[in-house]
This record gives structure tokens, sequence and C-alpha cells, in this order.
């Protein structure tokens, strides 16, 4: 599913250029479950944002299914975004005056489908998520668990092959990130490939694979890949 080979991410900060990842090296096979670790600021959210074509490489290879990403064009960039990948963030990202289904119609709304199809698509991925009785509750009338089930629903309602999702408990109680967690392993079952970012290792143990960053490197059992 994906195929990192010897990326670099720098930015420019005036004269200066901070290297943010280092060598990065990584592939994820289709339907695996990988959770991203790592120190605050390492770089983890630096590669999350490649890997969802959000940023752009500044050295390596990126191949996403097989497509070099890094010759991709803006629009074929947002096509892939869009059908390909479902992204859940640590505060949600909701639309705060539209419902439930109004949000999780967002990603829809540019697609060719009937109203009645994208109306039906969204019903189906908030019953997915045991939301089926808040349709019309907008973000504010739902505990930050069903805000969070909302944005995966919204992430889930193209069927995407990847799930991308930063630190998608960090906002919430134990027993509330729970039930996000059960759903991904559900998710996993069914599938899906999620690499999920995390700094708690409880956490990461769900996944069935750790990849471990520090100073935007990967960490390896021999020690820093290079
Ligand atoms: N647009 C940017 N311009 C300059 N520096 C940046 C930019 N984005 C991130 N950085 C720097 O890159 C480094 C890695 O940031 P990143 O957000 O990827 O870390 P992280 O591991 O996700 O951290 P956290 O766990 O705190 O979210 C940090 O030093 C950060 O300040």
């Amino acid at each position: 599913m994906i195929q990192v080979h010897n990326l670099y991410k720098s930015y420019g900060l005036g004269k200066l250029s901070l290297k943010v990842l280092r060598a990065i090296d990584l592939v994820v096979d289709k339907g695996e479950y990988v959770a991203i670790m790592g120190p605050s600021g390492s770089g983890k959210s630096t590669l999350m944002n490649i890997l969802g074509c959000l940023d752009r490489p500044t050295k390596g290879k990126y191949y996403l299914k097989g497509l070099d990403v890094s010759k991709m064009k803006e629009p074929e960039l947002a096509q892939i975004r869009n059908r390909t990948i479902g992204f859940i963030f640590q505060q949600f990202q909701l639309i705060s005056f539209m419902s439930a289904k109004k949000n999780v119609e967002l990603p829809l709304i540019y697609s060719d489908k009937p109203a009645k199809e994208i109306h039906r698509r969204a019903i189906s991925s908030l019953e997915r998520v045991g939301l089926a009785n808040y349709l019309n509750h907008k973000p504010f009338e739902l505990s930050g668990g069903q805000q969070q089930r909302v944005a995966i629903a919204r992430a889930l309602v193209n069927n995407p092959e990847l799930l991308l999702a930063d630190e998608p408990t960090g906002s919430l109680d134990t027993a509330s990130g729970q039930v996000v967690l059960d759903l991904f392993d559900e998710l996993h079952r069914e599938g899906k490939t999620i690499i999920m970012i995390t700094h708690d290792f409880e956490i990461a143990k769900r996944a069935e694979r750790q990849v471990y960053i520090r100073d935007g490197r990967i960490l390896t059992k021999e020690g820093f890949v290079r």
C-alpha cells in the first residue's frame, strides 16, 4: 500500500534549513495496522502529512498503491486524498454549524453522485460508528467521543482503503478513547490499512506494528536506519 524510500523533509527558516525527516524508509502493506510513535517534535505529523498527500517530501520517493506520488499534480493528489485516504484528527475538525449527517456528507459533495445516494451513504456511515440516532445533532450537542465517531464516519464515507489517524484519542477520556480504538480494531479486521500516530505505548500496542521516530529518523532494533 505504502512504500517510502530515503525520504527527507526540510523546512526553510530564513537562511537555515530545519531537517525534520531524514532518510525515512517505510513499507506498510495493505491491511496492516501500524502505530507511529515518538516524542513531541520528532516529525510524526510531518510524516503523516506526507503520507496523506497533504505535503510533499523535499527528497526521496513515496509510492502509494504503486503510484509515484511525488510526480503528481495537485488535482490528482486531491483526488487521492478524497477517494483513497480517510483522515482522522485529534481535534475532530468537524464543521460546528453542520449536523453530523452534513459533516459526513462533506467528502461527497463534489462527487457526481445523486443527492439521495449521498444521504444514504452518510447515514450508513453514521450507523457504522453507532450514531444512527444522532444524524441531526450538531457537534456541540455531542460528547467528544461521539464527535470523533462522526469524524470517523466522515473518513469512511468514501470507503477509503487507507485510514490516517493523528492522535485520534488525544482529546478523549479513557472510556471514549476505548470506543474509538475498538472501532479501529473492527475496521482493521474488515481489511482497512490503518496508520495511527500516538505517543501512548498502551494505545500503540493495539496496532500490529509500532514504528518509532526520533529526531526525524526511524528507530529500529539495531538503532537508527542510518
Ligand atoms: N511548517 C513548518 N515550518 C517549520 N517548521 C515546522 C513546520 N512544521 C513542523 N515544523 C517543525 O518540524 C518538527 C517536527 O514537527 P511535527 O509536528 O512533525 O512533530 P510531531 O512529532 O508530530 O510532534 P507532536 O507530537 O508535538 O505533534 C518540529 O520541530 C516543528 O517545529
